[in-house]
């Protein structure tokens, strides 16, 4: 049955997931705090910004006040970026009722609290139906109806398996999960790794430093969620590895593209401002350094990557300082416990 949704941030994720809602039937409002990007979104029908000649189609509106997006929605999708994921809920809360299921698509950790974003949404609404939805997803091939994976995570699984409805197409599955800090934690520190990834493309390396990059960024991922609590086992499913492989690999990759210009020897800065949409990685980066550090694991490649957003080595020290660690073995974590 359609629904009708709320999406709150038109960015590239909100606008092709909105695309998709509509495109299936569902009757969806998009509104954004840019307002200026709201007026170009009506007038033209298409977000010329961040995914440029897709049409919007009847379904999908343009809301002009929080209040409007959101009155009698089912649902509420919230596409903002993690850091503004706080004051987005903030807006919203007054206009939600106990009914609404939110979802919330960002990747991040909040860099003030190093809270998850859910953790945030509970505090405030310890009652709510909250589902995340992550994954393998790139806006540009999402907004084309290209084939693409996602999970819809919740604590209930009802909930989850309600979200998977709502958005599956024959292009775009869903699958469900109940490990929520797993499925989190894995979409906001793949975004760290493949800032390096783009780094060491940007540097000359080749496909074996890369792969390398991934291998053992997703260990020191899976280190850090089952630590605080996620299953081990979502780090090796499509919100863990899938996600950081299309984020390593691909070109649509904000983070990459950021990464590469970092390598090519652009300030961190100036290739965030150049990248011209979020580039998650370079909150997430702090956020998950403060983390490790407070709950004492593990993050070579977090810290490296670290200590070159922030200027304190250039990158070619960086990969010196990764590649001459204390030799070790590969399963080394597995020996310890055992
Ligand atoms: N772009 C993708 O392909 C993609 C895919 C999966 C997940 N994500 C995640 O989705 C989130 C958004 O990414 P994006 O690429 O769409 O970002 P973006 O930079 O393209 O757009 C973000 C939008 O959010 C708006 N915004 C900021 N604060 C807001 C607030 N408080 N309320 C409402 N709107 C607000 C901005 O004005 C902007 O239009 C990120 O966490 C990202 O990691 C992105
Ligand atoms: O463009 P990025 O690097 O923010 O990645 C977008 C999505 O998270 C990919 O799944």
């Amino acid at each position: 049955m359609n629904k009708s949704i709320a999406v709150i941030g038109a960015g590239s994720w909100g606008t092709a997931l909105a695309i998709s809602l509509s495109g299936k039937g569902h009757s969806v409002r998009i509104w954004d705090v840019n307002q200026e990007h709201l007026k170009e979104l009506a007038e033209n029908r298409e977000n010329k910004r961040y995914l440029p000649d897709i049409k919007f189609d009847d379904h999908l509106e343009i809301a002009y006040t929080v209040e409007e997006a959101v009155r009698d929605a089912e649902i509420v999708l919230f596409s903002a970026p993690a850091q503004h994921f706080r004051s987005a809920l903030d807006g919203a809360i007054p206009y939600l009722t106990p009914e609404m299921v939110l979802v919330n698509v960002a990747k991040g950790i909040e860099q003030k609290t190093l809270m998850r974003l859910s953790e945030i949404a509970f505090e405030k609404l310890p009652n709510a139906k909250y589902v995340v939805l992550s994954g393998p997803s790139h806006a540009e091939e999402v907004g084309r109806g290209l084939p693409t994976t996602l999970v819809a995570a919740s604590i209930d699984v009802a909930l989850a398996e309600y979200i998977q409805d709502v958005f599956m197409t024959d292009w775009l599955r869903v699958y469900t999960n109940t490990d929520i800090i797993g499925v989190e934690l894995g979409g906001a520190l793949k975004n760290i790794i493949a800032l390096g990834a783009g780094i060491s493309d940007g540097m000359g390396y080749g496909d074996n430093a890369k792969a390398a990059m991934m291998t053992r960024g997703i260990t020191e991922i899976a280190r850090l969620g089952v630590t605080l609590g996620a299953h081990e086992s979502t780090f090796s499913g499509l919100t863990g590895i899938g996600d950081l492989i299309v984020t390593c690999t691909s070109m649509h990759s904000r983070n990459r593209r950021c990464g590469i210009m970092i390598g090519e020897g652009m300030k961190p800065s100036e290739a965030t401002k150049k990248v011209g949409m979020v580039v998650e990685g370079m909150f997430t980066t702090e956020a998950a350094y403060q983390l490790a550090l407070k709950v004492g694991v593990e993050m070579p490649i977090t810290e490296q990557i670290y200590n070159v957003i922030n200027e304190k080595i250039d990158a070619r020290e960086a990969v010196t300082s990764l590649m001459t660690r204390q030799k070790k073995h590969e399963k080394e974590d597995v020996f310890r416990k055992s």
